[in-house]
């Protein structure tokens, strides 16, 4: 079941700027990468599909649930750009602390901590203080609260970014395992040569704006004819992007 923003408009304040207008967004099935320059409002976006945030005026929904109520937010993963070591707990703690903040029981949080942890291959480091552990490793327990307490849908904010291309290549084979039949990731990255060809869908955002929405191969024909095998997600973004900024012919 997807995620629904109907006609959302977000603005960080009163008087502040209007990030989001009469936005609507179905999320699609499988695994979306979520292009757009920055400042564009993906993590808005994300933020608001959370349930983290509220919209000025629209809703979002899952099915029949608001995004207001708790029952949502035990369907919906969250994992923000910047993941927050806590001081004293370690990895498997803090895992399971996301799960029993989501409404599951310290026993059940604590094993599914453990599996959380072995799918973002981390088990080797269940013990070792979040604190001491390197940036990458960091973003991976940031995915392993997101997948602890069995969400349905997986929002991932920017989960490669400062990555080296080896741990991006782990961490994109792991997010192409999390997509299912029954769970929907979808993930903003500014990687668009990694991701956006393993994708199922793109999603692009701009000021704002769904500017291009649809399968990876609807995406991946904007690449002009003779781009080279292996630039066409860029070429695709690129031409998408000129083509939304293009001044209007006469
Ligand atoms: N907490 C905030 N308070 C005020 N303005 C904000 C806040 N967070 C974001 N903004 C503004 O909202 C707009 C969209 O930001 P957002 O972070 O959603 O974009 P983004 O597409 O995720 O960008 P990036 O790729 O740089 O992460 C920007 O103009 C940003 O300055």
């Amino acid at each position: 079941m997807p995620v629904e923003l109907q006609a959302v408009s977000y603005a960080y304040g009163r008087n502040k700027p209007r990030i989001l207008d009469q936005l609507t967004y179905t999320t699609p099935h499988g695994f979306t990468v979520l292009l757009g320059p920055n400042g564009a409002g993906k993590s808005t976006l994300l933020k608001l599909a959370a349930g983290v945030n509220q919209p000025t005026t629209g809703a979002v929904r899952l099915g029949r649930l608001s995004s207001t109520t708790r029952e949502y937010r035990t369907k919906v993963a969250w994992m923000p750009q910047t993941i927050t070591a806590m001081t004293g707990l370690t990895a498997r703690e803090q895992v399971a602390y996301t799960g029993w903040l989501k409404g599951m029981n310290r026993a059940s949080a604590w094993e599914a901590a453990a599996t959380a942890l072995d799918r973002v291959q981390m088990k080797d480091r269940a013990d070792t203080k979040t604190k001491q552990l390197s940036g990458g490793q960091l973003r991976r327990i940031g995915v392993a609260s997101a997948l602890v307490h069995d969400a349905r849908i997986l929002l991932l904010d920017e989960p490669t970014a400062g990555m080296d291309p080896a741990q991006r290549r782990v961490f994109r084979d792991l997010i192409l395992r999390l997509a299912t039949d029954e769970v929907q990731v979808l993930m903003s990255t500014h990687d668009v040569a990694d991701l956006a060809e393993e994708a199922d869908h793109v999603t692009v955002l701009t000021d704002g704006r769904i500017t291009f929405n649809g399968t990876t191969r609807d995406f991946l024909a904007h690449a002009p004819t003779q781009t080279p095998a292996g630039r066409q997600a860029e070429a695709a973004y690129t031409a998408i992007s000129s083509e939304f900024t293009a001044p209007p012919a006469h």
